[in-house]
Protein backbone atom coordinates (compact mmCIF):
# COMPACT_ATOMS: atom_id res chain seq x y z
CA UNK A 1 0.00 0.00 0.00
CA UNK A 2 1.41 3.16 -0.85
CA UNK A 3 2.19 5.55 2.37
CA UNK A 4 0.26 8.89 1.83
CA UNK A 5 3.03 11.62 1.46
CA UNK A 6 3.03 13.69 5.23
CA UNK A 7 4.50 16.88 5.90
CA UNK A 8 6.46 14.73 8.56
CA UNK A 9 7.83 12.04 5.67
CA UNK A 10 8.85 15.56 4.09
CA UNK A 11 10.76 17.00 7.31
CA UNK A 12 12.40 13.37 7.14
CA UNK A 13 14.07 13.84 3.86
CA UNK A 14 14.89 17.16 4.33
CA UNK A 15 16.84 15.89 7.52
CA UNK A 16 18.69 13.94 5.77
CA UNK A 17 20.54 16.85 4.17
CA UNK A 18 23.09 18.59 5.93
CA UNK A 19 23.47 22.34 6.25
CA UNK A 20 26.90 23.55 5.89
CA UNK A 21 26.66 26.66 7.18
CA UNK A 22 25.73 25.19 10.34
CA UNK A 23 27.67 21.63 10.43
CA UNK A 24 23.92 20.52 11.27
CA UNK A 25 21.02 19.00 8.85
CA UNK A 26 18.63 21.29 7.25
CA UNK A 27 15.85 20.50 9.91
CA UNK A 28 17.79 20.75 12.99
CA UNK A 29 19.00 24.15 11.82
CA UNK A 30 16.03 25.82 11.77
CA UNK A 31 15.46 26.99 8.50
CA UNK A 32 12.78 24.99 6.88
CA UNK A 33 10.33 27.79 7.13
CA UNK A 34 7.15 25.93 6.05
CA UNK A 35 6.34 22.49 3.92
CA UNK A 36 3.06 22.78 2.01
CA UNK A 37 1.91 19.85 0.18
CA UNK A 38 -1.28 19.77 -2.09
CA UNK A 39 -1.90 16.59 -4.49
CA UNK A 40 1.63 15.79 -4.60
CA UNK A 41 2.90 18.80 -5.38
CA UNK A 42 5.37 19.73 -2.55
CA UNK A 43 6.52 23.25 -1.84
CA UNK A 44 9.15 23.83 0.87
CA UNK A 45 10.36 27.40 1.86
CA UNK A 46 13.90 27.60 3.41
CA UNK A 47 14.70 30.81 4.89
CA UNK A 48 18.35 31.41 4.87
CA UNK A 49 20.78 34.35 5.91
CA UNK A 50 21.58 36.10 2.42
CA UNK A 51 25.36 36.03 2.55
CA UNK A 52 25.26 32.32 2.46
CA UNK A 53 22.96 32.27 -0.82
CA UNK A 54 25.45 30.28 -2.97
CA UNK A 55 26.12 27.47 -0.43
CA UNK A 56 21.75 27.11 0.29
CA UNK A 57 21.47 27.06 -3.56
CA UNK A 58 23.68 23.63 -3.41
CA UNK A 59 21.47 22.45 -0.51
CA UNK A 60 17.84 23.34 -2.08
CA UNK A 61 18.83 21.46 -4.74
CA UNK A 62 19.98 18.80 -2.31
CA UNK A 63 16.91 18.93 -0.90
CA UNK A 64 14.40 18.84 -3.79
CA UNK A 65 16.21 15.47 -4.94
CA UNK A 66 15.77 14.30 -1.33
CA UNK A 67 12.09 14.97 -1.66
CA UNK A 68 11.23 13.75 -5.02
CA UNK A 69 12.33 10.32 -4.44
CA UNK A 70 9.47 9.74 -1.94
CA UNK A 71 6.52 8.04 -2.99
CA UNK A 72 3.64 10.43 -3.53
CA UNK A 73 5.50 13.35 -5.08
CA UNK A 74 4.53 14.84 -8.24
CA UNK A 75 6.18 18.00 -8.31
CA UNK A 76 8.68 19.88 -5.76
CA UNK A 77 9.58 23.19 -5.28
CA UNK A 78 12.42 24.99 -3.18
CA UNK A 79 11.76 28.08 -2.43
CA UNK A 80 14.96 30.67 -0.24
CA UNK A 81 13.74 33.11 1.00
CA UNK A 82 16.11 35.65 2.83
CA UNK A 83 15.26 35.57 7.13
CA UNK A 84 12.77 38.88 8.13
CA UNK A 85 14.98 38.49 11.09
CA UNK A 86 17.32 40.69 9.42
CA UNK A 87 15.23 43.94 8.34
CA UNK A 88 17.21 46.66 7.26
CA UNK A 89 17.87 49.81 9.73
CA UNK A 90 15.22 52.33 8.16
CA UNK A 91 17.87 55.15 9.18
CA UNK A 92 20.35 54.32 6.89
CA UNK A 93 17.96 53.21 4.04
CA UNK A 94 20.14 55.62 0.87
CA UNK A 95 18.13 57.95 -0.74
CA UNK A 96 15.22 56.61 -3.32
CA UNK A 97 15.60 52.63 -1.96
CA UNK A 98 12.61 50.61 -1.59
CA UNK A 99 11.74 50.34 2.69
CA UNK A 100 11.84 46.31 3.74
CA UNK A 101 8.77 45.15 4.27
CA UNK A 102 7.21 45.23 8.01
CA UNK A 103 7.94 42.29 9.53
CA UNK A 104 4.69 40.38 9.19
CA UNK A 105 1.54 40.73 12.02
CA UNK A 106 1.53 38.31 13.93
CA UNK A 107 -0.46 35.31 13.66
CA UNK A 108 -3.04 34.00 16.55
CA UNK A 109 -1.79 30.53 18.12
CA UNK A 110 -4.74 28.08 17.56
CA UNK A 111 -6.26 27.01 20.68
CA UNK A 112 -4.20 29.69 22.71
CA UNK A 113 -6.12 32.67 24.56
CA UNK A 114 -3.38 34.62 26.16
CA UNK A 115 0.15 34.95 25.42
CA UNK A 116 2.84 36.03 28.36
CA UNK A 117 6.51 36.67 27.37
CA UNK A 118 9.25 36.64 30.09
CA UNK A 119 12.30 38.21 29.42
CA UNK A 120 15.07 39.50 31.16
CA UNK A 121 18.04 41.75 29.50
CA UNK A 122 20.78 39.71 31.13
CA UNK A 123 21.23 35.81 31.53
CA UNK A 124 21.09 33.73 34.88
CA UNK A 125 18.70 36.13 36.81
CA UNK A 126 16.14 33.67 37.47
CA UNK A 127 13.83 34.09 34.12
CA UNK A 128 13.20 30.44 33.60
CA UNK A 129 12.48 29.94 37.82
CA UNK A 130 10.05 32.83 37.04
CA UNK A 131 8.69 31.28 33.76
CA UNK A 132 7.87 27.96 35.67
CA UNK A 133 6.63 28.50 38.82
CA UNK A 134 4.01 31.40 37.35
CA UNK A 135 3.15 28.75 35.11
CA UNK A 136 2.23 26.49 37.83
CA UNK A 137 0.86 29.22 39.96
CA UNK A 138 -1.66 29.92 36.95
CA UNK A 139 -2.38 26.68 36.84
CA UNK A 140 -3.19 26.64 40.78
CA UNK A 141 -5.51 29.03 39.79
CA UNK A 142 -7.58 27.25 37.72
CA UNK A 143 -6.25 27.97 34.25
CA UNK A 144 -4.97 25.35 31.86
CA UNK A 145 -1.15 26.53 31.07
CA UNK A 146 1.17 25.65 28.82
CA UNK A 147 5.03 26.82 28.43
CA UNK A 148 6.79 27.19 25.56
CA UNK A 149 10.71 27.22 26.54
CA UNK A 150 12.10 30.00 23.91
CA UNK A 151 15.42 30.00 25.29
CA UNK A 152 17.44 27.97 22.81
CA UNK A 153 21.10 28.57 24.46
CA UNK A 154 20.10 27.04 27.57
CA UNK A 155 17.00 25.44 27.27
CA UNK A 156 16.27 24.39 31.03
CA UNK A 157 12.59 24.12 31.61
CA UNK A 158 12.17 19.97 31.06
CA UNK A 159 14.73 19.69 34.02
CA UNK A 160 12.86 22.33 36.00
CA UNK A 161 9.98 20.82 35.37
CA UNK A 162 10.56 17.26 35.42
CA UNK A 163 9.30 16.97 31.80
CA UNK A 164 12.22 15.17 29.97
CA UNK A 165 12.15 12.62 27.12
CA UNK A 166 11.07 12.94 23.62
CA UNK A 167 6.89 14.67 22.60
CA UNK A 168 5.26 12.76 20.29
CA UNK A 169 3.06 13.70 17.67
CA UNK A 170 -0.48 13.96 16.95
CA UNK A 171 -1.98 11.78 14.09
CA UNK A 172 -1.68 14.70 11.81
CA UNK A 173 1.92 15.38 12.63
CA UNK A 174 1.95 18.32 14.77
CA UNK A 175 4.18 18.24 18.13
CA UNK A 176 2.22 17.03 21.51
CA UNK A 177 3.47 18.98 24.67
CA UNK A 178 4.94 16.89 27.22
CA UNK A 179 2.84 17.26 30.34
CA UNK A 180 3.98 18.24 34.06
CA UNK A 181 2.50 19.15 37.11
CA UNK A 182 -1.16 19.33 35.09
CA UNK A 183 0.97 21.72 32.71
CA UNK A 184 2.06 21.34 29.05
CA UNK A 185 5.58 22.35 27.96
CA UNK A 186 7.37 22.26 25.01
CA UNK A 187 10.97 23.10 24.65
CA UNK A 188 13.83 23.11 22.45
CA UNK A 189 15.86 21.19 24.61
CA UNK A 190 12.85 18.60 23.74
CA UNK A 191 13.57 18.54 20.11
CA UNK A 192 17.47 19.42 19.95
CA UNK A 193 20.16 17.65 21.37
CA UNK A 194 21.61 19.87 24.23
CA UNK A 195 25.15 20.26 22.71
CA UNK A 196 24.26 21.43 19.81
CA UNK A 197 22.20 24.10 20.49
CA UNK A 198 24.77 26.86 21.94
CA UNK A 199 26.19 26.71 17.83
CA UNK A 200 22.93 28.05 17.09
CA UNK A 201 22.59 31.92 15.37
CA UNK A 202 20.14 34.18 15.93
CA UNK A 203 17.88 33.69 12.54
CA UNK A 204 18.07 30.22 12.62
CA UNK A 205 16.91 30.71 16.62
CA UNK A 206 14.06 32.41 15.21
CA UNK A 207 12.98 30.05 12.41
CA UNK A 208 12.86 27.04 14.72
CA UNK A 209 11.14 28.78 17.07
CA UNK A 210 8.34 29.69 14.54
CA UNK A 211 8.46 26.04 13.37
CA UNK A 212 7.92 24.90 17.03
CA UNK A 213 5.48 27.51 17.62
CA UNK A 214 3.21 26.50 14.91
CA UNK A 215 3.58 23.02 14.90
CA UNK A 216 2.53 22.13 18.33
CA UNK A 217 -0.98 21.19 19.27
CA UNK A 218 -1.93 23.83 21.91
CA UNK A 219 -5.58 23.00 20.75
CA UNK A 220 -5.47 19.74 22.31
CA UNK A 221 -7.82 18.78 25.35
CA UNK A 222 -9.60 22.29 25.50
CA UNK A 223 -6.95 24.46 24.47
CA UNK A 224 -4.46 26.77 26.76
CA UNK A 225 -5.77 29.70 28.66
CA UNK A 226 -2.26 31.17 29.08
CA UNK A 227 1.33 30.35 27.16
CA UNK A 228 3.87 31.46 28.93
CA UNK A 229 7.11 31.82 27.07
CA UNK A 230 10.31 32.03 28.33
CA UNK A 231 12.48 34.23 25.93
CA UNK A 232 16.41 33.68 25.79
CA UNK A 233 18.07 36.59 27.55
CA UNK A 234 19.28 40.01 25.87
CA UNK A 235 17.15 42.59 23.97
CA UNK A 236 19.30 41.49 20.32
CA UNK A 237 17.68 40.57 16.66
CA UNK A 238 16.07 37.49 18.00
CA UNK A 239 14.44 38.41 20.98
CA UNK A 240 12.71 40.73 19.12
CA UNK A 241 11.77 39.15 16.33
CA UNK A 242 10.05 36.45 18.60
CA UNK A 243 8.24 39.10 20.41
CA UNK A 244 6.76 40.13 16.88
CA UNK A 245 6.07 36.74 16.16
CA UNK A 246 3.53 35.77 18.41
CA UNK A 247 0.80 37.85 19.69
CA UNK A 248 2.10 38.62 22.88
CA UNK A 249 -0.22 39.99 25.27
CA UNK A 250 2.12 41.31 28.31
CA UNK A 251 5.30 40.88 29.44
CA UNK A 252 7.01 39.77 32.44
CA UNK A 253 10.60 41.63 32.87
CA UNK A 254 12.94 39.48 35.76
CA UNK A 255 15.96 40.93 36.77
CA UNK A 256 18.22 41.01 39.93
CA UNK A 257 18.89 44.03 41.97
CA UNK A 258 22.39 44.71 40.68
CA UNK A 259 22.94 48.07 39.17
CA UNK A 260 24.15 45.60 36.05
CA UNK A 261 21.56 43.51 35.68
CA UNK A 262 18.75 46.59 35.83
CA UNK A 263 20.40 48.13 33.13
CA UNK A 264 19.75 45.39 30.60
CA UNK A 265 16.11 45.80 32.35
CA UNK A 266 15.34 48.53 31.17
CA UNK A 267 16.60 47.62 28.24
CA UNK A 268 14.46 44.95 28.07
CA UNK A 269 11.94 47.40 28.99
CA UNK A 270 12.51 49.70 26.13
CA UNK A 271 12.27 46.54 23.18
CA UNK A 272 9.05 45.88 24.28
CA UNK A 273 7.59 49.83 25.17
CA UNK A 274 8.57 50.14 21.38
CA UNK A 275 6.47 47.31 19.70
CA UNK A 276 3.74 47.84 21.90
CA UNK A 277 4.00 45.17 24.02
CA UNK A 278 2.24 45.63 27.32
CA UNK A 279 5.07 45.27 30.01
CA UNK A 280 2.89 43.87 32.89
CA UNK A 281 5.75 44.41 35.31
CA UNK A 282 8.98 43.06 37.14
CA UNK A 283 10.14 40.08 39.44
CA UNK A 284 12.90 41.17 41.79
CA UNK A 285 14.19 38.10 41.93
CA UNK A 286 17.36 36.99 44.10
CA UNK A 287 16.41 40.00 46.08
CA UNK A 288 17.34 38.91 49.84
CA UNK A 289 19.25 36.11 51.48
CA UNK A 290 17.51 34.74 54.44
CA UNK A 291 19.93 32.85 56.63
CA UNK A 292 18.39 29.15 57.12
CA UNK A 293 20.15 28.86 60.34
CA UNK A 294 20.16 32.28 62.17
CA UNK A 295 16.85 33.85 60.19
CA UNK A 296 19.21 37.00 59.71
CA UNK A 297 18.19 38.72 56.29
CA UNK A 298 21.49 40.21 53.61
CA UNK A 299 21.07 42.00 50.91
CA UNK A 300 23.30 39.67 48.51
CA UNK A 301 22.75 42.19 45.33
CA UNK A 302 21.70 44.94 47.04
CA UNK A 303 17.82 45.77 47.52
CA UNK A 304 15.06 47.68 46.01
CA UNK A 305 17.00 48.49 43.03
CA UNK A 306 14.81 46.64 41.06
CA UNK A 307 12.03 48.83 42.73
CA UNK A 308 13.37 51.98 42.43
CA UNK A 309 14.26 51.41 38.59
CA UNK A 310 10.47 49.79 37.80
CA UNK A 311 9.09 53.40 39.46
CA UNK A 312 11.57 55.43 37.40
CA UNK A 313 9.61 53.77 34.23
CA UNK A 314 6.34 53.45 35.91
CA UNK A 315 6.35 49.53 35.36
CA UNK A 316 4.59 47.63 38.17
CA UNK A 317 6.97 45.39 40.69
CA UNK A 318 4.89 41.83 40.63
CA UNK A 319 6.84 40.42 43.44
CA UNK A 320 10.23 40.43 45.21
CA UNK A 321 11.39 36.83 45.53
CA UNK A 322 14.29 35.96 47.51
CA UNK A 323 17.71 34.26 47.48
CA UNK A 324 16.93 30.70 48.37
CA UNK A 325 18.56 27.72 47.60
CA UNK A 326 15.41 25.04 47.94
CA UNK A 327 14.76 27.19 44.82
CA UNK A 328 17.62 25.91 43.11
CA UNK A 329 17.60 22.39 44.75
CA UNK A 330 14.11 21.81 43.75
CA UNK A 331 14.78 23.22 40.04
CA UNK A 332 16.89 20.45 40.02
CA UNK A 333 14.97 17.87 41.01
CA UNK A 334 12.34 18.73 38.64
CA UNK A 335 9.79 20.13 41.53
CA UNK A 336 9.15 24.00 41.16
CA UNK A 337 8.91 25.52 45.04
CA UNK A 338 4.83 26.10 44.22
CA UNK A 339 4.84 22.34 43.62
CA UNK A 340 7.69 21.47 46.46
CA UNK A 341 6.29 23.55 49.36
CA UNK A 342 3.43 25.50 47.89
CA UNK A 343 2.52 26.76 51.91
CA UNK A 344 6.16 28.74 51.49
CA UNK A 345 6.13 32.59 51.42
CA UNK A 346 7.70 32.47 48.34
CA UNK A 347 5.09 30.01 46.57
CA UNK A 348 2.82 32.22 47.82
CA UNK A 349 4.39 35.30 45.75
CA UNK A 350 4.00 33.68 43.25
CA UNK A 351 0.45 33.17 43.22
CA UNK A 352 0.12 36.74 43.73
CA UNK A 353 1.93 37.32 40.97
CA UNK A 354 -0.56 34.95 38.97
CA UNK A 355 -3.45 36.74 40.34
CA UNK A 356 -2.74 39.99 39.48
CA UNK A 357 -1.60 39.08 35.83
CA UNK A 358 -5.39 37.37 35.70
CA UNK A 359 -6.71 40.71 36.67
CA UNK A 360 -4.11 42.38 34.31
CA UNK A 361 -5.29 39.62 31.34
CA UNK A 362 -8.87 39.81 31.94
CA UNK A 363 -8.52 35.80 31.91
CA UNK A 364 -10.29 33.32 34.55
CA UNK A 365 -11.02 29.82 34.50
CA UNK A 366 -14.77 30.47 33.68
CA UNK A 367 -13.14 31.68 30.25
CA UNK A 368 -13.25 27.43 29.83
N1 LIG B 1 15.47 33.13 43.92
C1 LIG B 1 16.39 32.19 43.71
N2 LIG B 1 17.07 31.64 44.75
C2 LIG B 1 18.02 30.70 44.54
N3 LIG B 1 18.36 30.22 43.35
C3 LIG B 1 17.72 30.73 42.27
C4 LIG B 1 16.70 31.73 42.39
N4 LIG B 1 16.25 32.04 41.15
C5 LIG B 1 16.94 31.26 40.29
N5 LIG B 1 17.83 30.49 40.95
C6 LIG B 1 18.79 29.53 40.39
O1 LIG B 1 19.69 30.28 39.57
C7 LIG B 1 20.02 29.55 38.41
C8 LIG B 1 19.62 30.38 37.17
O2 LIG B 1 18.22 30.49 37.16
P1 LIG B 1 17.37 30.41 35.81
O3 LIG B 1 17.83 29.26 34.96
O4 LIG B 1 15.95 30.48 36.19
O5 LIG B 1 17.84 31.76 35.17
P2 LIG B 1 17.68 32.29 33.68
O6 LIG B 1 17.64 33.76 33.79
O7 LIG B 1 16.55 31.61 33.01
O8 LIG B 1 19.03 31.79 33.08
P3 LIG B 1 19.45 31.68 31.53
O9 LIG B 1 19.89 33.03 31.15
O10 LIG B 1 20.57 30.69 31.60
O11 LIG B 1 18.29 31.19 30.78
C9 LIG B 1 19.29 28.23 38.51
O12 LIG B 1 20.17 27.28 39.06
C10 LIG B 1 18.16 28.52 39.49
O13 LIG B 1 17.75 27.38 40.21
Amino acid sequence: MLRPLTEKRVRDALGTIMNPVTGGDVVSSGIVESVAIKDGDVTVILAIDPRTLDAMEAVGKECEGAVAKLSGVKSVRIALTAHRAEPAREPSMPRGAVPPPKPPAPQPLNGVRKIVAVASGKGGVGKSTTSVNLALALKQRGLKVAVLDADIYGPSIPKMLGAGGRPDFTPDDRIRPVVSHGIKAISMGHLVPEDRATIWRGPMVIGAIQQLLGGVAWDEDGGVDVLVVDLPPGTGDAQLSLVQTVPVDGAVLVSTPQDIALIDARKAYDMFDQIGIRVLGMVENMSQFTCPDCGSTHDIFGHGGAIAAAKEKGIAILGQVPLDPAIMRQGEQGLPIVIAAPDSAIAQAYLAMADRIMIDLAVAPADQ
